[in-house]
């Protein structure tokens, strides 16, 4: 049986403004992304909410995920939250959402990952496993753990943090069902090439595993 396509979860920055966000998504989806995940922490849940709605007049909501506003989420019927250290448990979200809606939970170590999956989380994302501007300054946590993790759970790990689209083999190796970019794309003078050079990367990493 063929593998499930894997996946690109693309980031937004929190340091765009929503229109620029919108040409992003478009070009982004166009070149291969899964799900765009709103990650937009200063932000009111109803300028989430405005940011949704115009979102969804250029890429399906389903792949629309809500960071932390799990209220958004299940209030514009999105293809679901993102939970993050400090946000609602995955079993107090999945009692907002919809079964079909997905939880995922950011996890740092085993543990977090295993008590995630016990409490309800459809997928893991795992990081930072290189060095990221995102988290400056902190070590990376590297492939190790991430493959433990990917024996003791059973439910999908996406890998975070760092990943440029040579890096991709080491993630998806490592057992990840995919991976979550920021930088890599918002970042980008081209989005729609940055995407495609990662979904390409996706796509073949077996074919360029060292
Ligand atoms: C051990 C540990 N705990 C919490 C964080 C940061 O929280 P996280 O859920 O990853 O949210 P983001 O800031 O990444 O959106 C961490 N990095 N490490
Ligand atoms: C939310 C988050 N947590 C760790 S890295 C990261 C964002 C990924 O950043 P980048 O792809 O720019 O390294
Ligand atoms: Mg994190």
């Amino acid at each position: 049986m063929r593998p499930a396509c894997p996946e690109l979860h693309v980031i937004t920055s929190g340091r765009h403004e929503r229109d620029h966000v919108l040409r992003m998504a478009e070009a982004a989806n166009k070149g291969g992304m899964t799900y765009l995940h709103i990650r937009e922490k200063h932000r009111t849940a109803q300028e989430i909410a405005e940011w949704v709605e115009a979102l969804a007049g250029i890429i399906p909501r389903v792949q629309i995920i809500v960071n932390d506003r799990v209220d958004v989420a299940a209030a514009y019927g999105c293809g679901g939250s993102h939970l993050a250290y400090h946000s609602l448990s995955p079993e107090a979200a999945r009692r907002i959402l919809r079964s079909n809606q997905l939880i995922g939970r950011s996890v740092h170590s085993l543990e977090e990952a295993c008590l995630a999956a016990e409490q309800g989380a459809d997928y893991l994302l795992y990081g930072h496993i290189f060095a990221s501007g995102s988290k400056p300054g902190l070590a990376p946590r590297g492939t190790e753990e991430l493959r433990t993790i990917v024996s003791r759970v059973d439910i999908p790990v996406i890998g975070l943090g760092g990943i440029r689209p040579e890096l991709v083999p080491q993630v998806m190796g490592a057992g990840c069902k995919g991976i979550a970019v920021l930088s890599g794309i918002t970042d980008a003078e081209d989005y729609y090439k940055a995407a495609r050079a990662y979904r390409e990367a996706l796509d073949h990493w077996e074919e360029n595993t060292g």
